[in-house]
């Protein structure tokens, strides 16, 4: 091992956990604005964005297993964290040249024209970065691990602390930053969000990442690959089943174990190691739905944040920024379980091994779209633009009055087509002009109606409404959250509009006709409310990201370390790619629930998802209870002292009679085995 030690920690080290920040920062930073980058730059609804969010987070927990093969058989964990890397940075650049809106709009109108090249460059982009993330996280934290000596155990369980710390740190660090760098704008034609910037300061990270672990690169005890455990665990659970399907007729004894079908080829060690392995799998057969449910952060969560009011007072938060929580909330909660919680759970005399998790989710329930027409309808809008109140008699209807400069919405058959009104009332038909959802992003959709008998100008600094003709209204234009100050032009002459604004709502604002130019416009301007601005605030997420999260420190933390101590010593980057295989499982749950079940309420979603992890939680709980803890050392030692006592009498005195006597006595410390794992826990 490298002997250069600072503080009693392997030099090498230092650049491993640094490696790690970088590309945790550039994983994590990536993906808080994925959701929002389909959503509005590919322009994709809420499930398509959903799904493909999840089918790309399952996939970086699907490749782990195969990170683990190439680096155990093939290139060794250095060399494939190396190659790896590249492919990742590869991956990362890609996805900030697709969000490079000027690349296809050549019309210049700030919308991209080819959208097919952006969906196919960021999807490549993302499996690439799937590919190399997934593949070096197993390897990684091992190899971090491999730089200590057996003499070094302290220091290699302060090591995965730190390490620990530093992929919340980075994640911590990222996702405050990337949503900052997205809300911003920029192009080189037309300025529009600017998620190039959101993506391509994480793809530097990436490449920083890639250069200090290289750097570190002749201070490393580079371990050489083992040979491929994980093949050798398929292949013999295979020759298992086929062997026993082959001796399926009555006529041969049952054996005590499936697994012991494989005896006949297989070393009883290996077999005994698959066996621990294999009760460690099947309790993990529940956690994919905590995933589920955990997973929704970057998805379902940060889509009902864009419909939430993010005004913290001094801070507006945006949307992608509240998975911040998250990591804010392990780095405070970890140091708390483990010096006060756990200790005092200990001290009660509970056993918390069985981990028991649990998470709510506040639905949001806000209602701050008005009612839109059905299809067969169609939604009228009589503005009365005059100074007195009139009296509307719609065909078919009750005569109406309407105040003056007053709004009324009015649902309508499509057929009816209404004449003869004063030339003061002003008609809107809805379907061509009326906004029917909520505006992107939290910004206001804000349009002006010019009720004077002169055409107007109307600016701000965010927005140019255009001259507006007499009786004829602007297009809409987005204004961000807080105050906003609108100059009324009209040749020379001009007079200023000031108001505040939320987050998501839609305003018509009416210039009346008695407005003079040179004096105050605050009272000759009348704002209608035709979408609410957003009601529930984001702060009510809080309690959710709580206890989600104290759901990860009780079940995560604690599940990785639990993975570590009931696998045989071979097998621990088998059962690790197992644990994140349950991950990646949790994943295609939401995937097959947003594209397949296609649940019409959000809130009924939410619902569901929780019921079925309260449900597997009852399952967990009764599994955990039935499980036996074991110690794979002491019982992989029983097997080595076995086979090396069995060898010196083979040497001694060879012959068939002492090879039987070292089959059944195999079989016996087999047999142990057995016995000792069914001491309840
Ligand atoms: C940022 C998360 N709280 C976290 O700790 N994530 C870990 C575990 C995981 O989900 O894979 C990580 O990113 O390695």
């Amino acid at each position: 091992l490298n002997e250069k030690l600072v503080c009693g920690y392997p030099l090498s080290i230092f650049f491993i956990v640094v490696n790690e920040f970088c590309e945790r920062f550039s994983y994590y930073g990536m993906r808080a604005v994925l959701v929002l980058y389909f959503k509005y730059f590919l322009r994709w609804d809420d499930d398509l964005a959903t799904s493909i969010y999840h089918t790309f987070v399952a996939l970086c927990y699907l490749t782990p297993i195969l990170g683990a093969i190439v680096a155990d058989s093939w290139l060794g964990k250095f060399k494939t964290i190396i190659y790896l890397s590249i492919v990742y940075a590869v991956g990362q650049v890609a996805m900030a040249v697709s969000a490079i809106h000027d690349i296809t709009d050549s019309d210049r109108d700030g919308t991209p024209d080819s959208m097919t090249f952006h969906i196919v460059l960021s999807m490549v982009g993302l499996f690439l970065i799937a590919l190399g993330t997934g593949g070096i996280k197993p390897c990684v934290a091992a190899f971090g691990g491999d730089q200590f000596g057996e003499h070094q155990d302290r220091q290699r369980r302060t090591f995965f602390s730190v390490f620990y710390l530093c992929i919340n740190g980075g994640s911590l660090l990222s996702t405050i930053i990337t949503p900052v760098l997205r809300a911003q704008e920029c192009g080189i034609y037309s300025k529009q969000k600017c998620y190039s910037l959101a993506f391509g300061v994480p793809a530097a990270l990436m490449v920083v990442a890639l250069v200090v672990f290289i750097i570190g690169s002749g201070m490393y005890y580079k371990a050489e690959p083992q040979g491929n455990i994980m093949l050798d665990v398929c292949k013999c659970i295979g020759f298992a089943i086929k062997n026993r399907y082959r001796h399926r007729s009555k006529q041969y004894p049952k054996r005590q174990h499936w697994m012991d079908w494989a005896e006949e080829k297989y070393d009883k060690l290996l077999i005994a190691q698959i066996k621990m392995v294999l009760k460690v799998l099947f309790l993990y057969i529940p956690l994919p739905m905590f995933w589920t449910l955990f997973d929704q952060k970057g998805s379902r969560w940060t889509l009902q944040a864009t419909t939430m009011d993010g005004n913290f007072g001094a801070l507006v938060i945006q949307p992608d920024q509240m998975q911040t929580v998250n990591p804010i909330l392990i780095l405070t909660l970890v140091p708390i379980m483990d010096s006060l919680i756990y200790p005092l759970i200990k001290k009660c005399g509970l056993n918390f091994t069985s981990n028991f998790y649990f998470s709510f989710i506040l639905s949001n329930f806000q209602k701050t779209l008005p009612t839109f027409p059905s299809t067969s309808q169609s939604q009228l809008k009589l503005l009365n633009m005059g100074s007195n109140s009139v009296t509307v008699k719609l065909p078919g209807n009750d005569a109406l009055i309407l105040p003056a400069a007053q709004v009324y919405p009015f649902i309508n058959n499509c057929n009816t087509k209404f004449t003869n009104l004063l030339p003061e009332v002003i008609l809107f038909k809805s379907a061509t002009n009326d906004l029917t959802s909520k505006p992107q992003e939290g910004n206001n959709a804000i349009r002006f109606v010019n009720g004077m008998k002169t055409a107007v100008n109307v600016s701000t600094a965010a927005a140019d409404f255009g001259l507006i003709e007499p009786f004829y209204y602007s297009n809409y234009s987005q204004i961000k959250n807080g105050k906003a100050t609108f100059t009324l032009r009209s040749g020379s002459q001009s007079c200023e509009y000031s108001t505040n604004f939320g987050f998501g709502s839609s305003y018509t604002f009416f210039i009346h006709s008695t407005l003079v130019f040179g004096s105050n416009c605050q009272d000759s301007v009348t704002a209608v409310e035709d979408i609410k601005p957003n009601s529930v605030h984001m702060a009510l997420q809080i309690p959710q990201y709580f206890f989600i999260t104290a759901g990860e420190v009780m079940f995560s933390v604690t599940g990785l370390e639990f993975s570590y101590s009931q696998a045989p010593s071979n097998m621990k980057a088998v059962l690790q790619a197992g644990w994140l295989f349950t991950v990646a499982i949790g994943n295609f749950i939401v995937l097959i629930v947003a594209e397949l079940a296609k649940i019409p309420k959000q809130w009924a979603e939410y619902v569901l998802f929780a019921s079925l992890l309260v449900a597997v939680c009852v399952i967990f709980s009764i599994m955990a209870y039935f499980y036996t803890y074991i110690d794979p050392t002491e019982i992989e030692a029983q097997f080595k002292k076995k086979i090396n006592e069995d060898d010196e009498d083979d040497k001694s005195k060879p012959g068939k009679a002492e090879v039987e006597m070292v089959k059944r006595d195999s079989i016996k410390c087999h047999d142990e085995y057995d016995k000792a794992t069914q001491t309840k826990m």
